[in-house]
C-alpha cells in the first residue's frame, strides 16, 4: 500500500498529470474536489462555517458564496485561520477515507493530488512526493492563458504561494512539465517503472 502525493505550484500541471495517472488506471484522491464537497449544505464543515461567519456568506440556494467568504478571509488572517481550522480537518478525514477505500478495493498505489501539500505540512500523509515543476516564467504564461488573467493578476496569485523552487527540496521525484505533453508522459512512465509502481 503506497501513497504518493502529487503537488506543485498553481498552473504547473498537477491536473494534467493527475489525468495521465487516471488514464493509466490509478486512483487519484483530489484534495481540491474534496475541499469543495466538505462545504456543501448538510456537511459538518458547512454548519460550522455558517455558525462562525453568519448567513450573509450564503447564496440564495443556501450554498456557500465562495466570493463573499473569500473576501472576508482575504482581509483577515484570524478569519482565514478560523476557516482553515474548520475545513482542513474535514478535508484530511475525507482524503484518508477515500484512500482507505481505494486500498480496500484492491489498489496497491493511491495518488493524492494536494496542491498545498507542503504549505499545509501534510508530508507525513504520503510515502513519496512528486512535484510537477515548470520554471516561473512558464508558470506565469500558462496561468495567464488558462485563466485569462493580466500579468499583474497572475503574478499576485503566484506570489501568494510558496515559490515552486522551494518545493523542489521536498520532492522524491520531479516531473519537468515545461516541454510537450508527450515528454511529460514519458517522464511519468519512466518514473512509474523506476519506482516499480503497481496498480
Ligand atoms: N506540457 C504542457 N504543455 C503545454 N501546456 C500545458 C502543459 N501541461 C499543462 N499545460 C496547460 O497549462 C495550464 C495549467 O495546467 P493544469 O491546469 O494542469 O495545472 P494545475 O497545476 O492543475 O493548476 P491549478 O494549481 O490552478 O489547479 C493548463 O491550461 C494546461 O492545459
Amino acid at each position: 500500500m503506497l501513497k504518493i502525493g502529487l503537488t506543485g505550484g498553481i498552473a504547473t500541471g498537477k491536473s494534467t498529470v493527475s489525468l495521465l495517472l487516471k488514464e493509466r488506471g490509478f486512483p487519484v484522491v483530489d484534495a481540491d474536489n474534496i475541499a469543495r464537497q466538505v462545504v456543501e449544505p448538510g456537511r459538518v464543515a458547512y454548519g460550522k462555517i455558517v455558525d462562525v461567519f453568519g448567513t450573509g456568506i450564503l447564496n440564495e440556494d443556501n450554498t456557500i458564496a465562495r466570493k463573499k467568504l473569500g473576501a472576508i478571509i482575504f482581509q483577515d488572517e484570524e478569519n482565514r485561520q478560523k476557516l482553515n481550522s474548520i475545513v482542513h480537518p474535514e478535508v484530511r478525514k475525507a482524503m484518508a477515507r477515500q484512500t482507505e477505500e481505494a486500498f480496500r478495493s484492491g489498489s496497491h498505489t493511491v495518488f493524492l493530488d494536494i496542491p498545498l501539500l507542503i504549505e499545509s505540512k501534510l508530508m507525513p500523509m504520503v510515502d513519496k512526493i512528486i512535484v510537477v515543476y515548470v520554471p516561473e516564467t512558464i508558470q506565469l504564461q500558462r496561468l495567464m492563458a488558462r485563466d485569462n488573467l493580466t500579468r499583474a493578476e497572475a503574478e499576485s496569485r503566484i506570489q501568494a504561494q510558496m515559490p515552486i523552487d522551494e518545493k523542489l527540496s521536498y520532492a522524491s521525484a520531479v516531473l519537468y512539465n515545461d516541454g510537450t505533453l508527450e515528454q511529460t508522459k514519458q517522464q511519468l512512465d519512466q518514473l512509474l517503472q523506476k519506482w516499480d509502481i503497481r496498480k
